[in-house]
């Protein structure tokens, strides 16, 4: 039977601000059924797809974004907030559920063809994964998949994703705000 990561993922009403119902994947990460089923179901649903580089959105979609990449056997590209990375740097304003933010990648992270799995824990309004996609593409690479953890469906930021023209996958979804 598969198992419903649901039931490791915990909410706490209100943060970071009234209203929001956070979604917390501190409490899957921390289970180690939880942890190696998610790295396992996304390496299932993946199939016999084939991508040269994972991109991982700081910080949630770093830990699981390299564990897969270190799974699939291909290397991980960080794309960081704003001032982190040392090298030479493209970036992207966004909007996200609760905030504004910049996101940066090298330069010379990804070469001009790659095929990319973009990787995030959760997709909300879409906006993190909207400005990863921007930066992959400036570089001349393709996001061949999308792929999350957790989908926000009452925030549409996974049909905004895929009238890019970008295909998506999750994990699991939660109803709501
Ligand atoms: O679809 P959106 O509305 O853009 O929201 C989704 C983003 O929000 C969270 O990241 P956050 O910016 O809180 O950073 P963190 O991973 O560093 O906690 C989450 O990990 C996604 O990256
Ligand atoms: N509701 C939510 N829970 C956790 N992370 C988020 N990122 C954006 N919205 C979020």
């Amino acid at each position: 039977m598969t198992v419903d990561l649901r039931d490791f993922i915990r909410t706490i009403p209100d943060f970071p601000h009234e209203g929001i119902m956070f979604r917390d994947v501190t409490t899957l990460f921390n289970d180690p059924v939880g942890l190696r089923e998610t790295v396992d179901q996304m390496a299932a649903a993946l199939g016999d797809q084939k991508f040269d580089k994972i991109a991982g959105l700081e910080a949630r979609g770093f830990m699981l974004g390299a564990a897969l990449a270190y799974k699939l056997g291909i290397g991980f590209t960080m794309i960081r907030k704003a001032g982190k990375l040392p090298g030479s740097t493209i970036s992207e304003d966004y909007a996200l559920e609760y905030g504004q933010a910049t996101v940066e990648i090298h330069d010379d992270a990804l070469d001009a063809g790659d095929k990319v799995l973009l990787f995030d824990d959760l997709i909300a309004t879409g906006g993190t994964a909207e400005a990863g996609i921007k930066l992959i593409e400036r570089l001349g690479a393709e996001v061949t998949l999308a792929a999350f953890i957790i989908d926000l469906p009452d925030l549409g930021g996974r049909a905004k994703i895929e009238k890019m023209g970008v295909k998506t996958h999750v994990l699991c979804a939660f109803d709501g705000l």
